[in-house]
Formats: C-alpha cells, structure tokens, sequence
C-alpha cells in the first residue's frame, strides 16, 4: 500500500466547482492526497460572481471539526473563507491543539470583489489565527488590508510580507502577484530570514476563478506530504501555473483553472523557471 496522507480544508463552497472547497478537494486529489473538508459557509456564486452567501451555525461548524480531530489527525490542513470572528476563535482554539502543518489563505473577497470576510474580523484573523500558521498566502488586496501598506512593486510587497512575519507572527508568507501589472506573475516567499521568487509567464486569459484557493491546496498537499515549504510553493506555483493554462471556458464569466485538463492533454507551458534567493 502507498503512504497516502490526509489533507483537510476549511473553507466556504463554490458549487460552479472552481473555487473554495470544491476546488481545494479537486486539487488534493490531483497532487495524490487524501483530502477532508469542513464546511464554513455555503457560497451560492458561479463563473459571473456571487449571488448569496449562508452561514453554517457556530455550533454545527464546532461539531464538523470535532468528528474530524476526535477521529483523525490530519497531516495538513489549509483554511479559506471564513466569515466572522467567531468562526476564526473557534478554528483556532481547534487548530492550536493539532500537531498538523497550517496553511492559511486569507480569502476576503471573491473575484468579482464580492467581500467573503466580514470587515471587522480582520483584526481576530491576525489576533487568532496568522500566528499558528506555517504559511500565509495573501493576494495584493489583502496583504493591503491586513498591513495598510500599499503595494505597488516589489519592494512594498517585501514590506509588507516583512509585517506579516514579524508582528503578526505567521512563520512565512507567500505574497501572490497575479493581481500586479506586468507580463511575468511574480510571488515572493519571505520565510522570516530570506525571500525566494516565483515566477511564471503571466498567461492572457480572464478564466482565473479560483487561482488562490487551487495554488495554496497544492501548497498544503505537499506540505502533507512532509516537503519543505520552499519545495511545496515551487511545486504549487507550476501547478497553478499549468491549471491557468489550461482554464476552462466554463459559463458566461470568469471560468475556472482546469489541471484535470492539463493533466489529460498538456505538455508543460513553463519548461523553465527560476527561483531567486534573495
Ligand atoms: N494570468 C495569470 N497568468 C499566470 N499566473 C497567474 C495569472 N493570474 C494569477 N496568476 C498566479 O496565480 C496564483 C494565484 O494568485 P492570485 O493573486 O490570482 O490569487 P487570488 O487573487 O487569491 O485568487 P482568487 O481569489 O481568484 O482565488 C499566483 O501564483 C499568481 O502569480
Ligand atoms: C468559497 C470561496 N472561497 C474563496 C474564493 C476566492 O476565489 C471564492 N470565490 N469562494
């Protein structure tokens, strides 16, 4: 029998399949992991944005992480969407007990800006839950919000990547460019001592819904499979990075990343990349 890790995400539902949980269970598979899910909120949204939002209950959101972590441990877990600050006090009470690595992606709004977090629960997130993760992994926007630097190039984004570490305690943070000006998609990983890059090509295509959530469930399934971080992002970033550039023309808006397709028919778009340790 192979070794198969576990893998567990907590996150809101996309029901078009392309972003939140669905996408993070379809991404786990891919990368050969077992993957779980606790749901936060049920997200009614497709390829044109979000049409409503309903929260799972306090109590019940309770319940789902506890039939997980009295059964299992999880090897990694990664959270998305998470509306309120209560829901964030009682993912970290949980995740403070786990020994499992914690990937965190900050969702605060959908594409279509849309706000997935509330507005008042962005001081609890960094209160309660940047400093148990592993790994963070803002878009621009959001490193915006949770710094109030204002990113325009690379030495802002490294400002504030800097903040995140050093006072809010996460041990690293992966700061995503897809949303920066310019032809190459940049993402700089700042580990508290030094920065690496990550570039691709940026690919001219509007089919990007759900980049974030598929590139950091590629992030914790390596990280699952006990890689190191700089390794599980390097892989992550080509996955992404392959899935974009074989995203589906899905619905009558932003249609999805697709890996299943490159997968199936693909020859790699990027034979070379390069990292940079800075
Ligand atoms: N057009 C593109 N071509 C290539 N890479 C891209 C493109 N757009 C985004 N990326 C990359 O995809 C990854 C996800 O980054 P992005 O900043 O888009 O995340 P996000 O805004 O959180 O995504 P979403 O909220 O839609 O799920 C990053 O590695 C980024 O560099
Ligand atoms: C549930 C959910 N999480 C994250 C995103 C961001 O892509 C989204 N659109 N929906």
């Amino acid at each position: 029998m192979p070794d198969i890790k576990s893998a567990l995400t907590i996150a809101g539902t996309d029901p078009s399949g392309g972003a939140g949980i669905q996408a993070d269970l379809k991404t786990f598979q891919e990368r050969d992991v077992y993957g779980m899910s606790v749901v936060t909120s049920l997200v009614a949204q497709n390829t044109l944005g979000v049409q409503a939002v309903h929260h799972v209950p306090v109590e019940f959101l309770e319940q789902q992480l506890e039939s997980i972590f009295s059964d299992i441990t999880p090897a990694a877990v990664k959270t998305g969407m998470i509306a309120s600050e209560e829901m964030m006090r009682c993912i970290a009470a949980v995740l403070s007990k786990t020994k499992a690595v914690y990937v965190m992606d900050p969702v605060m709004y959908a594409k279509s800006g849309h706000a997935l977090m509330g507005e008042d629960s962005r001081d609890a997130l960094k209160t309660h839950l940047v400093p148990l993760a592993a790994l963070i992994t803002p878009n621009i926007p959001e490193a915006e919000e949770l710094t109030g630097i204002h990113i325009v190039d690379e030495n802002s984004m490294k400002a504030a990547a800097k903040i995140i570490v050093r006072e809010y305690g996460a041990k690293a943070v992966l700061m995503k460019g897809g949303h920066m000006e310019g032809t190459s998609a940049a993402d700089w990983l700042y580990d508290g001592s030094s920065f690496t890059a990550y570039t691709a090509e940026r690919i001219q295509t509007k089919h990007t819904h759900g980049t974030g959530c598929t590139y950091s469930a590629a992030i914790t399934a390596e990280l699952a499979k006990g890689r190191s971080l700089q390794e599980a992002v390097r892989i992550g970033k080509d996955f992404v990075t392959d899935a974009i550039s074989y995203s589906l023309q899905l619905g009558k808006g932003n249609g999805p990343t697709n890996h299943w397709g490159y997968r199936l028919q693909g020859v790699p778009v990027q034979e070379e990349q390069h990292d940079e340790v800075y």
